[in-house]
C-alpha cells in the first residue's frame, strides 16, 4: 500500500505553490519540514482531495485518489491547521458528531471515542466544553477526531502550532504510538517536532522537496560543516556578516559562535557535530522559522 506522488504541481494564478513534486510513502512517520509558505498546506490539501492538482498524479495502491473518491477518504484522517471545532460542544459530543459525519455506527462510534479519549489523555475532561480546553487539549481532541475512522493515512497540518514544550513532548509520544501500521504525514516548521519521531524527513522549500531521508542520511549528506569559535566582539560582528551563524553566546572571554561553513571561519575554530537544526538553517537561511532548541 503506497501513496505515490508523481510530478505533483499546484499553481495559483501562475504561482507554483507545489512544483513538480514526486515522492512515495508507505507506513511510518513522515515529517514535512519547511518555513511558512513552503507549500506544505497546499500539498496536504491535495493529499486529502480538497484541492485538485494543476498537473501530476497521486495514487493509492495504484489508483488515482480522486477517482477513488469516498473509498479513499474513508482511509483518511486529517487535522487541518485551523481545525473547526464546535466551541459549545462537549469533547465527547464533538467526537460523536464527527463520528456520525464519518458514517460510523453509534455503538462503534462510542467505543472508538472512549478508546481515543483514553489514548489522547482527555477522558477526565470529556464532558467539558471544547472552548474551555487548553490549546494542547484542543489539538489532542483534533487528533482524536482525525483518528475516529481508524485511518490508514493520517495527515496532520502543523499540529504543534502554539503548544508549550510539555505538550509538544506529549504530542510526539502520541504520534509515535498512533503511527503503528499507518502512514502519518505531519507538517511543521519546528525541527525538534520531527527530529526523533519521523522515519523520513522531507525538507520542502518554494514548493519543491529540497531533500529527504532519515535524519542520519540528511546529516551524512550535509553540504556544509559546523564550527565553533570564541572571538572578540568586533570579529564576531564581522563573522555574522560573512557566514550563517546558528548560535551566539556572550562569554567573559569573548563571543562564542556556532558557524556554518565548508572551511574553518577562523584558524582557531573547532569542528562541531552537525544537528538537524543546523541543516535546517543551511537550507532555509534567514527565512528559517521559529526553532525550539530547548527540546
Ligand atoms: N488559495 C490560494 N491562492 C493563492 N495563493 C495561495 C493559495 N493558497 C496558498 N497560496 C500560496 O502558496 C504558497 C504556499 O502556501 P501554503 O499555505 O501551502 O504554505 P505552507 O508551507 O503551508 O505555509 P504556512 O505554514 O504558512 O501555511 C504561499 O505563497 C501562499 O501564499
Amino acid at each position: 500500500m503506497a501513496l505515490i506522488l508523481d510530478g505533483l504541481t499546484k499553481t495559483f494564478s501562475s504561482f507554483p505553490a507545489v512544483n513538480n513534486l514526486s515522492y512515495t510513502m508507505d507506513t511510518g512517520v513522515y515529517g514535512l519540514l519547511g518555513v511558512n509558505g513552503a507549500g506544505k498546506t497546499t500539498l496536504m490539501r491535495m493529499l486529502c482531495t480538497l484541492l485538485t492538482p494543476t498537473s501530476g498524479t497521486i495514487t493509492w495502491d495504484g489508483q488515482d485518489i480522486f477517482s477513488l473518491g469516498s473509498a479513499y477518504r474513508n482511509l483518511l484522517g486529517y487535522l487541518p491547521q485551523d481545525f473547526g471545532y464546535y466551541p459549545d460542544f462537549s469533547v465527547q459530543d464533538y467526537l460523536l458528531y464527527i463520528a456520525s459525519i464519518k458514517g460510523l455506527r453509534p455503538a462503534t462510534a462510542r467505543q472508538r471515542m472512549q478508546n481515543l479519549l483514553e489514548q489522547v489523555g482527555l477522558t477526565q475532561v470529556r464532558r467539558q466544553k471544547m472552548k474551555k480546553l487548553s490549546g494542547g487539549m484542543k489539538r489532542r481532541a483534533g487528533i482524536a477526531q482525525a483518528m475516529l475512522n481508524d485511518p490508514k493515512i493520517l495527515i496532520l497540518d502543523e499540529p504543534t502550532a502554539g503548544l508549550d514544550p510539555k505538550e509538544r513532548i506529549r504530542f510526539r509520544n502520541l504520534i509515535s504510538e498512533l503511527a503503528e501500521n499507518r502512514l502519518v504525514l505531519l507538517s511543521t516548521h519546528i525541527v525538534s517536532d520531527v527530529e526523533y519521531i519521523a522515519d523520513q524527513i522531507l525538507l520542502m522549500k518554494d514548493g519543491s522537496l529540497v531533500h529527504h531521508g532519515t535524519s542520519q542520511q540528511l546529516l551524512a549528506a550535509a553540504p556544509t560543516q559546523v564550527w565553533t569559535c570564541t572571538v572578540p566582539r568586533a570579529q564576531a560582528d564581522q563573522l555574522l556578516h560573512q557566514y550563517p551563524v546558528v548560535n551566539l553566546k556572550t562569554l567573559p572571554q569573548g563571543v562564542q559562535l556556532r558557524v556554518l561553513s565548508q572551511t574553518p571561519p577562523t584558524p582557531e575554530a573547532h569542528p562541531a557535530e552537525m544537528t538537524l537544526e543546523d541543516l535546517f538553517l543551511h537550507y532555509f537561511g534567514e527565512t528559517a522559522g521559529e526553532t525550539d532548541a530547548a527540546l
